[in-house]
């Protein structure tokens, strides 16, 4: 069975001391390593104290995103290197946020994909279609080819520890989340991809997480899903109380 995989993206929220805090406050109630994997997502400046404090217990650190050249001339860059050098393990690829405001394509996703791997961090590899897409029945191609080119090149072996997040974006931040049934339906399809890709084994190993207006109410039948095997949440993420719900719903997932 894929171990559950629940991540809270923080976007550009919190300051130092409320992310310190919030990492203090769930330390003694995440569930063990064993029955769900547990991430949070922060702000670059966050991540030195984060890394360094979790260390002790079942929680991942992870960013939002990083160049994919190892160092150099690239003001205002974070390079997988430096993420690697702080025990970074898990980095957000291509959230529909960054193809939107800051120009990411399908080609540097899979440039930062490789770059990851090679840092040994794990890249959690977002994709998903606008409503637009959705209305104009596009879904499944467009969904498609955002994987085939995020993920090419890659070994069969490194696709089995990719971690892909389905998020549709009509879904994020706006409450609107996609029914069980229609966040499934997209998350077989990812994996036939993946199996036609690379190849059966690789489509049964990846780990498919769904993401958009997740929240401790909705997490439980999106989990009971065949193909859902977590979750990356925003807003439900930045409060101790509702991130724990999340995960211990993952924790209980049979
Ligand atoms: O974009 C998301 C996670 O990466 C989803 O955000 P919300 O959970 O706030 O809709």
């Amino acid at each position: 069975m894929r171990k559950p995989i629940i991540a809270g993206n923080w976007k550009m929220n919190k300051l130092a001391a409320e992310g310190a805090r919030f990492l203090m406050d769930i330390r003694e109630k995440v569930p063990e390593e064993g029955r769900v994997e547990t991430v949070v997502c922060a702000p670059f400046i966050h991540l030195p104290f984060l890394s360094e404090a979790a260390r002790d217990f079942p929680v991942s650190i992870g960013a939002q995103n990083m160049h994919h050249e190892e160092s150099g001339a690239f003001t205002g860059e974070v390079s997988p290197a430096m993420l690697s050098d702080l025990l970074i393990s898990h980095v957000i690829i291509g959230h529909s946020e960054r193809r939107q405001y800051f120009n990411e394509t399908d080609e540097t996703v899979n440039q930062k994909t490789h770059a990851a791997f090679e840092h040994g961090i794990t890249p959690i590899v977002c994709v998903g279609e606008s409503l637009e897409q959705r209305e104009n029945n596009e879904t499944m191609d467009f969904v498609e080819s955002q994987v085939v080119k995020g993920l090419e090149g890659l070994s069969e072996e490194q696709v089995k520890d990719v971690v892909l997040a389905y998020e549709p974006i009509w879904a994020i931040g706006t409450g609107k989340t996609a029914s069980s049934e229609q966040a499934n339906e997209v998350c077989t399809h990812i994996r036939k991809v993946i199996e036609k890709t690379f190849s059966k084994e690789a489509a049964e190993a990846v780990r498919i997480q769904y993401g958009g207006s997740v929240k401790p109410e909705t997490i439980e039948e999106l989990l009971s899903m065949s193909d859902i095997d977590g979750a990356l949440v925003g807003g439900a993420s930045l409060k101790e109380e509702s991130f724990l719900k999340l995960v211990e719903a993952g924790a209980n997932v049979s």
